[in-house]
């Protein structure tokens, strides 16, 4: 089956001719989960079917990997790097196709999943320009013995990934596993998988046997990989709920993980900001794109009275450029949300936010196209007068709807700002640059912006506090905790023989 894009450029986009598991350098069907229907965000249709892998399916991969890895563990880093240099290349080359495959799978638009597939390939770079950072310490001894440590890879790990950017979780989270020499399997998002498995049609190849897997399935997969024996350690990129599940079940294996979770992240504006500036601010950190299906978008604004009513109409006419639109068309630009079951969530928050008496500024509906009937799309919705009590104030909705809250005392703002469990993102407004850096100091959250908001910048540590998350990704940490470290005595003294 082929997948066509309207609109601007040629491009085509093939269902994966392979839906079985990848391991072992090949393909298998699954033991016992059999196939899962795909359902296309944007018409609500078929798209496709793909496997389910369960535990027994991660046995047969687990033992595959074990192999792979003792090839790989002992490939020189430098070799390595030039592996995955050549992923990246690659990955490129596919770019359009991917994006249109993983547009059509997951409903972003096929435009912005582009440009995933670049950062996908920007981490392979990036982790393979790391690999000479694998090192250790030599510590002092004097002159009858040498201490030193050193770097190991931790076996075969797994990473389990969410479905707002399928693609470039399944293929970036993979880089800086094995950049220091693991074996990795990927537990792609059960709702968007079929550009893993393409992506394991593309690259598959290009490494030893066993390094790579790709499985497939849903919770149960899941679960199968944390709790396995001969699983090193666990990523995850999901909810709060499904970060607890894996750490409760890892902590039976004392298993390290690593969790980028959920967020309910705020955008603070300063009174003496340009209200339009601010504006656009908050349009862009609510990633409208993605239907705000990102866990680091600001869906709270905290908008000082001196300028809330002027930014709250300058945001209402920002939204206009939101229209959701096909997610295959590359002049989209608003997708659809990933399912029905997601589409409703939303919906819900809609109707509470009504019914908590929060203001409407615009959006708030399904939007009546005709070309959009059967798909899972929503307007992007802005609510005003929100406060701190309401459920969408405390609550990831991940789905585009913003509130919108006034402030005037900045000991009150900040408490409402720290007073919910998440602490991922923030960002602050203002042209005063002790304030931005006292709350810079003040707000509990991983990664703060400052007169931006959004952006992610590769080297600069991602991550959360409190419920968001442990870890940090996208920088020289992630590489690290893919590792170990051991200690290596070498006393000088003779121990030869006497003869
Ligand atoms: N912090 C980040 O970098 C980041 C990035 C993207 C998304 N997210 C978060 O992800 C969530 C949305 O994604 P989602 O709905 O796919 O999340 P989810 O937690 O439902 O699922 C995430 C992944 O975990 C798997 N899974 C579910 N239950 C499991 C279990 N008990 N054991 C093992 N694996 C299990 C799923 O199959 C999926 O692959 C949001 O909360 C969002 O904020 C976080
Ligand atoms: O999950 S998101 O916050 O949307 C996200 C966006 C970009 C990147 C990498 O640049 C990672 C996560």
């Amino acid at each position: 089956m082929t997948i066509e894009s309207k609109a601007l450029g040629p491009q085509t986009a093939a269902i994966p001719q392979n839906d079985g598991l990848f391991y072992a350098g090949g393909w298998h069907a699954p033991v016992a989960g059999g196939y899962l229907e795909i359902t296309e965000p944007g018409s609500g249709r078929r798209l496709g079917r793909a496997p389910v892998a369960t535990s027994a399916d991660a046995d047969l991969a687990v033992a595959a990997a074990k192999k792979g890895f003792a090839v790989w563990r002992d490939t020189p880093p430098l070799e390595r790097a030039r592996v995955l240099k050549g992923i990246a290349a690659k990955l490129r080359l596919h770019a359009d196709e991917l994006a249109l495959l993983d547009a059509a799978d997951c409903g972003n638009p096929v435009k912005e999943m582009a440009a995933d597939v670049m950062v996908a390939a920007a981490l392979f770079e990036f982790f393979a320009g790391l690999v000479t950072e694998l090192k250790g310490a030599s510590i002092p001894m004097g002159p009858n013995a040498v201490n030193f440590s050193v770097r190991e890879p931790l076996g075969v790990v797994a990473r389990i990934v969410a479905f707002n950017h399928p693609f470039m979780f399944a293929a970036g989270k993979m880089a800086a596993p094995l950049a220091a020499g693991n074996a990795i399997i990927i537990k792609p998002p059960e709702q968007a998988p079929l550009s893993a498995l393409r992506l394991a049609e593309i690259i598959g190849g290009m490494l030893p046997p066993g390094v790579l897997s790709i499985l497939p399935g849903g919770r149960e997969i899941g679960t199968a990989l944390v709790a396995h024996k001969d699983v090193a350690m666990i990523g995850l990129v999901g909810s709060v709920p499904t970060g607890r599940a894996v750490m409760k079940l890892a902590a039976e294996r004392l298993k390290p993980v690593l969790l980028e979770l959920g967020g309910k992240n705020a955008l603070i504006a300063y009174p003496d900001v340009d209200p339009g500036e601010v504006a656009a601010g908050i349009v862009a950190g609510m990633n409208f794109t993605w239907c705000g299906q990102s866990c680091g978008s600001t869906s709270r604004a905290f908008v000082h009275a001196d300028i809330y009513d002027e930014v709250v109409a300058l945001v209402k006419q920002q939204c206009a450029q939101y229209v959701p639109g096909l997610p295959t068309d590359y002049a989209t630009s608003m997708g659809a949300i990933i399912s029905r079951e997601q589409h409703e969530k939303v919906l819900g928050f809609i109707a509470s936010a009504k019914a908590e008496g929060a203001t409407l500024v615009c959006g708030g509906k399904v939007p009546d196209a005709p070309e959009l009937a059967g798909g899972f799309y929503v307007e992007p919705t802005v609510f005003a007068d929100v406060k701190q009590n309401m459920r969408i104030a405390s609550e990831e909705i991940f789905g585009p709807v913003l509130s919108i809250l006034k402030w005037s005392d900045e000991g009150s703002m900040m408490d409402e700002v720290n007073g919910v469990d998440y602490g991922l993102t923030c960002a602050i407004w203002t042209n005063d640059l002790e304030k931005a850096h006292r709350s810079a100091q003040r707000v509990q959250a991983g990664f703060v912006w400052i007169n931006e908001v959004g952006k992610h910048f590769l080297g600069a540590p991602f991550g959360g506090v409190k419920q968001s998350g442990i870890g940090r990704e996208e920088c020289l940490a992630e590489l690290l905790a893919f590792t170990s470290e051991k200690n290596i005595h070498i006393s000088l003294r003779r121990v030869a023989r006497k003869s």
